[in-house]
């Protein structure tokens, strides 16, 4: 009886316990989610099972390409959503957005707040997560890297990597009507290049057979095939983004563990036969960033200037990371504009005959000379940019042309939607590279493939030189055209780590016939 007694108020106790956990939590949970309420800034009412508004990525992945546009169609230029319980502000507004990227920078420098801890130990030290001064000292130190001198001394390695697709290609065009995958071809190319300027070594990785891709291009195609959007991960973080300093603890990373010990494994081994006094008459970033090295402690103690050692391991990865794919997928995107778009690819080889009987051969003076390919890239980077979203979070609070941001919230810049805004282009799915040709009357807020402001791609200049290369050695040599089952623009899209396209694209080679 007395141990019923008990049992009964013990179940009791439980049940009242539980119902008030419960309603606490509902109730937090209704709190924050009262905040865009509160600011009147319109958006979609959160739900429980949607995880404020996370589910809708889940539900429909495009939403994250396409659904900025929808959106902005309900809502207006400025409007909300919650990921998990945090507010977020998408914002279309050149206006708004030029304060937030240049004239309040200081309030909005952060990128990336989610998943910034959990990158593993080197790459929580990439320059596209630190913040503050650190993200000052290391991008100090990177920066010179880009200088024009810089690349026009890295125009051999991209030159050299050039050569080698071109020769391959040249295989495939005395093949199979000279059909190739524009990922295999193009995604090994531009994986060459960066290891050459980021590792200093040459990875060797468009010199393959069939079927047997080196293990770099194995490791790399891993990293990028992998999607957090809509995992568990993704979710829990995003929900109770405290979450995150627990898995820092367990030392836990959101890229594969085997990607992670290969390149760091890669650079340790480089720097090592470096310090052991290998020396190369190559200029590469690898080079760069090993003489700049500074111990953990000058670090700490306030440097401006220089890169410990695992930030040099960690950012040589990250330089990787970040320049492989998105200059990858830009020149699938770029031939498969040209090959359907004959008047363009004709007036890029014309122009580029030009030059070359200019200069005699291809060097860094005739590369910026290549005017209207630069045009088409930048009409290939509007129409297909593979950077679909950009960030911003916000460290204070601040109203900007009467909209109140708060500490913390997160500023979404839907790139793509920016891009496709028929209130900003004509005819917006349309390839119109005469549409570049004064760039001075572009909104470089309005078009920022590469972002914008101080935070702005640290590789812009590096890959816009190596895409004119690679297109200078293709275009001078070959014709490039459609297969018959390569797709009608406009191209279906999908976006992973980045925009790419739906289906694999195959396009063909045959010598030039055009003079
Ligand atoms: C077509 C090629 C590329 C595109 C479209 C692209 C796009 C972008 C975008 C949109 C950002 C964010 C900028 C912002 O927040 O304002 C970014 C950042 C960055 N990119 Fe690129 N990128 C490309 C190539 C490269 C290359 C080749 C490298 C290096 C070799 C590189 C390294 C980086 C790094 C390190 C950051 C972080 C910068 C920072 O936080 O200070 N990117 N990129």
């Amino acid at each position: 009886m007395w141990v019923m007694e008990i049992f009964s108020y013990t179940i009791v106790d439980v049940v009242v316990l539980l119902v008030t956990i419960v309603v606490l939590i509902r109730l937090y949970i209704h709190r924050q989610w009262q905040v865009l309420n509160k600011l009147n800034i319109p958006h979609t009412p959160p739900t429980i099972s949607g995880f404020g508004n996370l589910g809708e990525l889940k539900k429909d992945p495009d939403s994250i390409f396409i659904g900025d546009l929808k959106k902005k169609k309900i809502f207006g230029k400025v409007y909300g959503s919650y990921n998990g319980l945090r507010a977020a502000v998408t914002v279309h507004d050149p206006e708004i957005l030029k304060q937030i990227f240049i004239k309040e920078f200081p309030i909005f420098s952060e990128r990336i707040r989610s998943f910034a801890k959990i990158n593993g130990k080197e790459l929580n030290d990439g320059l596209n997560v630190v913040k503050g001064k650190k993200w000052k000292r290391i991008r100090n130190t990177l920066s010179p890297s880009f200088s024009a001198s810089k690349l026009k001394d890295m125009l051999g390695i991209m030159e050299h990597c050039s050569n080698t697709l071109v020769k391959n290609l040249k295989r495939f065009a005395q093949k199979d009507e000279g059909r190739f995958d524009t990922k295999e071809m193009l995604g090994r190319f531009s994986l060459d290049v960066v290891c050459a300027a980021a590792f200093g070594t040459d990875a060797h990785t468009q010199e393959y057979e069939d079927g047997n891709p080196p293990k770099i291009v194995q490791v790399a195609q891993k990293t990028f095939n992998s999607t957090l959007i809509g995992s568990p991960i993704f979710i829990l973080v995003f929900m109770f983004p405290w979450v995150e300093h627990i898995l820092k603890f367990f030392n836990y990373s959101i890229f594969p563990t085997e990607v992670v010990k290969y390149f760091s494994s890669l650079v340790d081994v480089l720097l090592k036969r470096r310090k052991a006094g290998e020396t190369t008459s190559r200029i590469d970033i690898m080079q760069m960033m090993l003489k700049s090295q500074i111990s953990e402690s000058e670090a700490v103690h306030g440097a401006h200037t220089g890169l410990t050692q695992n930030e040099i391991v960690g950012n040589s990865m990250i330089l990787m990371l970040a320049g492989y794919e998105t200059t990858a997928n830009t020149l699938i995107f770029l031939c498969y504009n040209l090959a359907t778009h004959k008047d363009a690819q004709r007036k890029s080889q014309k122009e580029i005959d030009d030059i070359l009987r200019e200069h005699g051969s291809m060097t860094y003076e005739a590369v910026n000379k290549l005017k209207f390919l630069t045009q088409c890239i930048n009409e290939t980077l509007r129409l297909y940019g593979p950077i679909p979203r950009n960030a911003r979070y916000c460290n204070k609070d601040i109203k900007i042309n009467g909209v109140q941001f708060l500490k913390d919230m997160e500023v979404i810049v839907p790139v793509y939607s920016l891009n496709h805004d028929e209130e900003f282009w004509d005819e917006p799915y349309q390839f119109r590279p005469e549409r570049m040709e004064d760039m001075t009357k572009i909104d470089p807020i309005m078009f920022q493939p590469f972002g914008a402001g101080p935070r702005n791609c640290i590789g812009l200049r590096f890959a816009i030189t190596e895409m004119k290369v690679v297109m200078f050695q293709l275009l001078k040599e070959f014709d490039i055209d459609v297969c018959h089952d390569t797709p009608s623009p406009p191209l279906e899209l999908k976006c992973t780590s980045n925009m790419r396209p739906k289906e694999k694209i195959f396009l063909k080679v045959s010598p030039r016939k055009s003079a």
